[in-house]
């Protein structure tokens, strides 16, 4: 059965445009499918969704199945994919190649045997020695690595393949064996190949359907064979007509109205080898070396095409932005694979700055003066209507300043479970009498347990205050980058150099833990997303399951060490070894009227919430 794709949208943090706009289409049983497009066209987000990486609003059936779960006893859809990432060191953590396999084949539960077998046969599709089990795949080389991510996922034989750029990076001989390993797969066994690429020479010869997408939508979804007789296809997805099918065209190997296949890089030599006078063979030539100047990657080389069959096979072509123009995609019902994902994907914040314009001019000391006058305004308050306005500040900051309140949200998600459970956990007591008997009144006992309102409300009051001041930093780290909060930190402080504080180690630790965050978070992401697709533990809610922490922990932090490794060459390589050293810095900060205007009210905020903060 097909995989089926219903009007699957997929949306970045708070961006207006969705990453993908109402994708319907269906990967048909036994095809070998191209996803292809310009970059940045959506190819990779649609074969992340279809794998239930990231979260997207619509259908995916998968055999029948819908992605996620429905219960225990039912399998689930993601159980029958394998998927490679565009990036292999994205996809690999373990200590060695062999601990690559068997991450990958665990939630088969095989015997010991079968694991040696399926782990050797894949390295022997993938040309890998078998010396290499024992070695890290970090120490790997670009095209060894990719070779591992592709060898590690097809020993798990999953009906259905989704590839990532599969060929980037692989020499010539390893290209070809990968194409070899598709086409007997396809020929021995049920499910299919979905590929997103960008080596259109290699693949198209081997493709069945090709769908493109523009902009996130489909531009055109038709079989293989179709673009052979329609170069015009190929504008209107943006993309330059690739090589081998100028080829096909100007070596008559589209006949009128039957296109059939493209020439792989090898038979398209050996076709012009045999047309060049005086030579019988392809050695002497490269197949580029013939194509004219009107030849390949030219729009309109095909301009003499012949004229398309109307029944060479279901086919969708749509503008971007247009509904549909052709029919509908095959085989995809009404109603069914609506296995809804939860909305929104979580956008990086921190990489640079974002937000009210006005505010990410302002001068780093500005900031940061406005930023302690706030947070110790809001550490002082004693009662809850000062909490309440300092709450109120804090909001209406964060709103004006334009920062996402979805990032802001899920960066302090975890830090808001720790402060309702450890709220919860200060109000309860046992006994009868003791520290809350008194308190019983405004609270529930159940048997010998007390649970007292007043301790958890005092509890929430601290967090509160701590979690406005930590809002105030996301506001701040989000509207700034990370050097000028270093210089501006550093500025701030200067005059506490005359007394030998370490002004500069203290704003460069403070400047590289902010960094470190958004590194952070990346790590426990590419994590997650490793122990999603290759343990087959999708969730709707995008959350890692709590009994994958301990196998993703060690590698998680040897990747930390190893990213902390490297900035600590980084710095080394920028002089940052010795102390009271001057350097010169490419910001120049100048405090202006606004600014000024900036710190000015920061004060009157300070002193407004300290009138209120209550006894
Ligand atoms: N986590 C994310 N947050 C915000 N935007 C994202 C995120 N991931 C991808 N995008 C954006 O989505 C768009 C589509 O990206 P995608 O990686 O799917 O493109 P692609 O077609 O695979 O490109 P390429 O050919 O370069 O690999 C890009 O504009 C990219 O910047």
């Amino acid at each position: 059965m097909p995989i089926m794709v219903k009007r699957l949208s997929v949306k970045a943090g708070d961006a207006d445009k969705p990453l993908l706009n109402g994708i319907s289409c269906t990967f048909g049983n036994g095809d070998i499918t191209l996803l292809v497009g310009r970059n940045g066209s959506g190819k990779s987000t649609l074969l992340d969704a279809i794998g239930g990486l990231v979260p997207f609003e619509g259908g995916v059936e998968v055999d029948g199945l819908p992605l996620l779960p429905v219960s225990r006893s039912r399998q689930s859809g993601a159980e029958r994919l394998g998927q490679v990432f565009q990036y292999p060191e994205a996809q690999l953590f373990a200590r060695s190649v062999q601990g690559e396999f068997d991450y990958s084949l665990r939630y088969l539960k095989l015997s010991k045997i079968e694991v040696t077998r399926r782990t050797e046969r894949a390295m022997r599709e993938m040309s890998l020695d078998k010396r290499l089990r024992e070695q890290s795949p970090l120490l790997l080389s670009g095209g060894q690595k990719r070779r591992v991510a592709l060898a590690s996922t097809f020993a798990t034989e999953p009906e259905w393949l989704l590839l990532d750029e599969p060929t980037a990076g692989l020499d010539p001989e390893a290209s070809e064996r990968l194409t070899a390993y598709l086409l007997e797969r396809k020929a021995a066994a049920g499910g299919g190949i979905v590929m997103a690429t960008h080596d259109l020479d290699l693949l198209l010869p081997i493709a069945d359907r090709v769908i493109a997408l523009r902009d996130g939508e489909i531009a055109f979804d038709v079989p293989a064979s179709q673009l052979a007789v329609r170069p015009e296809l190929w504008e209107r997805a943006g993309i330059d007509i690739p090589l081998c099918a100028a080829l096909a065209s100007r070596l008559g190997m589209s006949g009128k109205g039957a296109p059939t296949s493209f020439p792989s890089p090898q038979e398209a030599a050996e076709r012009l080898a045999g047309r060049l006078p005086g030579t019988t063979g392809a050695e002497h030539v490269t197949a580029s070396a013939v194509v004219d100047g009107s030849g390949p990657n030219r729009r309109g080389a095909h301009s003499n095409a012949p004229e398309p069959e109307p029944d060479c096979g279901p086919e969708v072509l749509r503008e971007p932005g247009q509904s549909l123009a052709l029919g509908a995609p095959a085989g995809v019902p009404s109603s069914g694979a609506s296995s809804a994902q939860p909305k929104g994907k979580q956008r990086r914040i921190g990489a640079s700055a974002k937000g009210n314009r006005w505010v990410l001019l302002l001068d780093p000391r500005a900031k940061w003066l406005f930023y302690a006058a706030l947070s110790f305004g809001l550490l002082a308050q004693r009662s809850w209507p000062g909490l309440a306005g300092g709450i109120l500040l804090t909001v209406l900051l964060a709103f004006w300043c334009q920062v996402p309140w979805r990032s802001t949200f899920s960066l302090l998600r975890p830090f808001l479970w720790f402060m309702a459970i450890s709220a919860v956990i200060s109000g309860i007591g046992f006994g009868e009498g003791g520290e809350y008997g008194d308190e019983v009144s405004a609270g529930f006992r159940i048997g010998a347990v007390i649970v007292s309102f007043p301790a958890v409300a005092s509890t929430l009051f601290e967090w509160l205050k701590i979690v406005c001041a930590m809002i105030g930093g996301i506001v701040l780290s989000a509207t700034t980058t990370p050097f000028a909060m270093k210089r501006g930190i550093e500025r701030v402080l200067s005059p506490l150099a005359r007394i030998r504080f370490p002004v500069e180690a203290i704003s460069l630790t403070g400047s590289l833990l902010l960094r470190f965050i958004p590194v952070l978070r990346r790590e426990a992401d590419r994590f997650n997303r490793i122990a999603k697709s290759r343990g087959k533990r999708v969730r709707a809610s995008g959350a890692m399951r709590l009994r994958d922490v301990p196998a993703m922990l060690l590698p998680l932090m040897m990747s930390l060490l190893q990213l902390a490794n490297d900035l600590s060459l980084a710095l080394i390589a920028r002089g940052y070894t010795g102390t009271g050293l001057r350097r010169t810095s490419s910001v120049a900060l100048r405090m202006r009227g606004r600014d000024w205007a900036v710190v000015a009210i920061g004060c009157a905020v300070l002193a407004a919430l300290l009138v209120v903060r209550g006894e």
